[in-house]
């Protein structure tokens, strides 16, 4: 049973700093197995923390990538032809179920909302996973336990978790870390020094401030590593801004000009 999880066991700690008591909420969470919600905007630090906490904990995490065109069947499984003939082949989430791994279902929200409900019997005090093509009942491992990710920004109306779902997860809220904390991930994270760090962070701070007025979302904490790790390699810091901060989330021109006059002033 561990040889087939082997590969879902994360072989060296994750970095990951922590900006309050989510290790010790989520521990406790874990303890009870209460199913967990990440919120946050993207590129804020979800994903490396649930790596983190697996490593932590010693269990194994599978991870999938929510999309719209996902469905009930990519999660739960499927039967598949092989010449010897039909065979079932479990999802990700029916193989965390029945060997005892962290599920963690990102951006879920993405997922059709008769493909979320499938999670709700995993969620409740019954944990089972129906399998009704196959005709199988799992009970889930002791171990299992159910985590998605949902970035409150990116929901409409008609793209958002029902209540039903919603109210059967504990709920963390990430968002991008203060300053100094900040500037540490950026700098351990790509190499470059704290005073360069330091700058990126105060880049993406200002386009933050701008978000809901002409911006969608601001500047990441993924997309500042991705400019110290290009400034590191030797990349002048203006140009590797422009690549990595300002082209990638804006189209506009004057929203464009704005943020690289914003790098110009500390670089
Ligand atoms: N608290 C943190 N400690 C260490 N690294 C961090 C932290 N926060 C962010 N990072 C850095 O930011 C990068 C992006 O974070 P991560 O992939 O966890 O984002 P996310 O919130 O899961 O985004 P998405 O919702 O798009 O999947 C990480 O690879 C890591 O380099």
């Amino acid at each position: 049973m561990r040889d087939q999880l082997a590969e879902y066991y994360i072989k060296e700690a994750p970095y990951y700093r922590a900006t309050g008591d989510e290790i010790e909420l989520y521990e406790a969470a874990y303890g009870v197995r209460m199913p967990m919600m990440l919120k946050g905007p993207t590129g804020c630090g979800k994903t490396r923390f649930v790596e983190y906490m697996a490593y932590k904990l010693g269990k194994p995490l599978i991870t999938v990538a929510c999309n719209e065109d996902m469905t009930a069947s990519d999660l739960v499984g499927r039967f598949l032809l092989d010449p010897q003939g039909t065979r079932w082949q479990d999802g990700p989430l029916t193989m965390a179920a029945r060997l005892g791994a962290i599920c963690y279902l990102d951006e879920v929200v993405e997922a059709r909302q008769d493909t979320t409900v499938v999670i709700h019997p995993l969620t409740d005090n019954r944990r089972i996973l129906p399998l009704e093509k196959k005709g199988e009942l799992v009970h889930a491992h002791p171990d299992f336990q159910l985590v998605i990710s949902y970035n409150p920004g990116y929901q409409s109306l008609m793209k958002d978790l029902k209540q039903s779902t919603k109210q059967r997860f504990g709920a963390l809220d990430f968002n991008y870390p203060d300053h100094a904390i900040e500037t540490e991930i950026v700098s351990h994270e790509t190499g470059v020094g704290k005073d360069v760090a330091g700058k990126l962070v105060s880049i993406a701070e200002r386009a933050r401030n701008l978000k809901g007025h002409g911006l969608d979302e601001g500047i990441s904490t993924r997309m500042l590593v991705y400019a110290g790790s290009l400034i590191s390699k030797g990349v002048e810091a203006k140009a590797a801004c422009r690549v990595t901060l300002v082209r990638p989330i804006t189209d506009d021109p004057d929203m464009r000009d704005a943020l690289d006059a914003a790098v110009t002033t500390y670089f």
